[in-house]
């Protein structure tokens, strides 16, 4: 008896990891048919039956609908109103996770959502073994696609947009923390570059934020191509590899963690001639994980070795633990840093 209760925790184990990949879409799938905003626009929780005639879809799927909503509900992405009018109808409405899922509003991951759960960020995953089995120094992502994914972006106007506004996305959420919890790291800042800044997300959120702060972006030209018009924010096109704007601060978001140690290392020694020195206000600002050598958090700690995973498929990067970013800090010739929490990420200031 025991023998096989093992047997049946162990099928239900490997069955929630494959599950994983189905869930992931499911919540992909809320998004696209805009279920957190029919439920935000009702303003209260939402009948079931009103949903569903706000919804792009035949009342004959209402049955469908009503099972994606009990997944979703379990693993806490809505709150169910059983017969909240004693009509029998129940009702829904947003947890701060759905809230986060809003298309109409900021900040979202609604396009980070759909932007990594694209098939094309996706797809190369499926070659992760073919990799591991391959002499290739490239990536799933280069096998996947045969260039590596900056040059893919840049070849295909479509992916360049998801990509951007998903990282965007992401930027929504982490600079409204930042700005608010992290007000010291900017503090005597005159200006800043943010380099490898996207379409100038974060940018935008600190000069806002911190308006006497000078705020440059600074990344790929087709990729400051895609950057709004902003009066506060200057865009730059150029190589973070080849050179890096002069501003008292250097600000890399999500960069760091896609390169290898020798990389990082030749993008900090390039920071440190752009900066001044630390008693002129001289900081090198990361917002990367640090790994969590407690783990006290599961659902941190599993979502920081995934990453890992992700940036060893898409790009040769890696997630890192605090003595390895020293390590690193040491070699491109910092003399110290400063560690701030932020969920599965950190603020990491680095000083000359
Ligand atoms: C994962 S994205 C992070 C974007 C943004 N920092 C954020 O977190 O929202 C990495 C960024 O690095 C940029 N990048 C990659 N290689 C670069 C290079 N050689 N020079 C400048 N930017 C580069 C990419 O275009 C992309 O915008
Ligand atoms: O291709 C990428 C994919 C992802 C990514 C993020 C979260 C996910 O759940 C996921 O499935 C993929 O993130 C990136 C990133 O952060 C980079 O700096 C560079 C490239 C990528």
């Amino acid at each position: 008896m025991e023998q096989t209760k093992e047997l049946l925790q162990a099928q239900t184990h490997v069955c929630h990891h494959i599950n994983g990949n189905a869930i992931s879409m499911f919540l992909k799938c809320a998004v696209e048919l805009g279920i957190p905003d029919a439920i935000h626009a009702h303003g209260q929780p939402l009948p079931f039956s009103l949903l569903v005639s706000s919804l792009p879809m035949p009342p004959t799927k209402a049955p469908s609908l009503r099972r994606l909503l009990r997944l979703l509900t379990h693993t806490g992405f809505f709150t169910i109103h059983p017969d909240l009018d004693s009509s029998g109808d129940d009702a829904y409405s947003l947890t701060p996770s759905s809230q986060l899922l809003l298309r109409s509003s900021s900040p979202s991951l609604a396009s980070f959502v759909l932007g990594m759960l694209d098939s094309s960020i996706l797809s190369p995953l499926q070659l992760l073994s073919a990799w591991y089995r391959s002499e290739q120094p490239a990536t799933a992502a280069e096998m996947a696609r045969g260039m590596p994914i900056w040059d893919w972006t840049r070849a295909n106007p479509h992916f360049n947009l998801l990509f951007n506004d998903a990282m965007a996305s992401d930027t929504s959420v982490v600079s409204k923390v930042v700005v608010t919890d992290c007000k010291a790291a900017f503090r005597g800042l005159r200006s800043l570059v943010d380099v490898g800044g996207g379409n100038g997300m974060f940018a935008r959120a600190i000069a806002e934020a911190f308006p006497h702060i000078k705020c440059t972006v600074y990344d790929l030209p087709h990729v400051v191509a895609t950057m709004p018009e902003s009066p506060v924010v200057q865009a730059i096109g150029g190589d973070m590899f080849e050179r890096i704007p002069p501003a008292d601060a250097v600000f890399l978001k999500l960069v760091m963690h896609m390169l290898t140690d020798e990389q990082c290392v030749k993008i900090l020694r390039l920071c440190k001639e752009a900066i001044p020195k630390r008693e002129d206000g001289g900081k090198v600002i990361i917002v990367d994980m640090v790994l969590n050598s407690e783990k006290e958090d599961y659902m941190v700690t599993e979502s920081q070795l995934v990453m890992d995973l992700v940036m060893l498929q898409a790009t040769g990067g890696k997630e890192r633990e605090e003595h390895e970013w020293k390590k690193i800090f040491v070699e491109a010739g910092f003399v110290d840093h400063r560690v701030t929490p932020l969920g599965t990420r950190s603020l990491i200031e680095v000083f000359p």
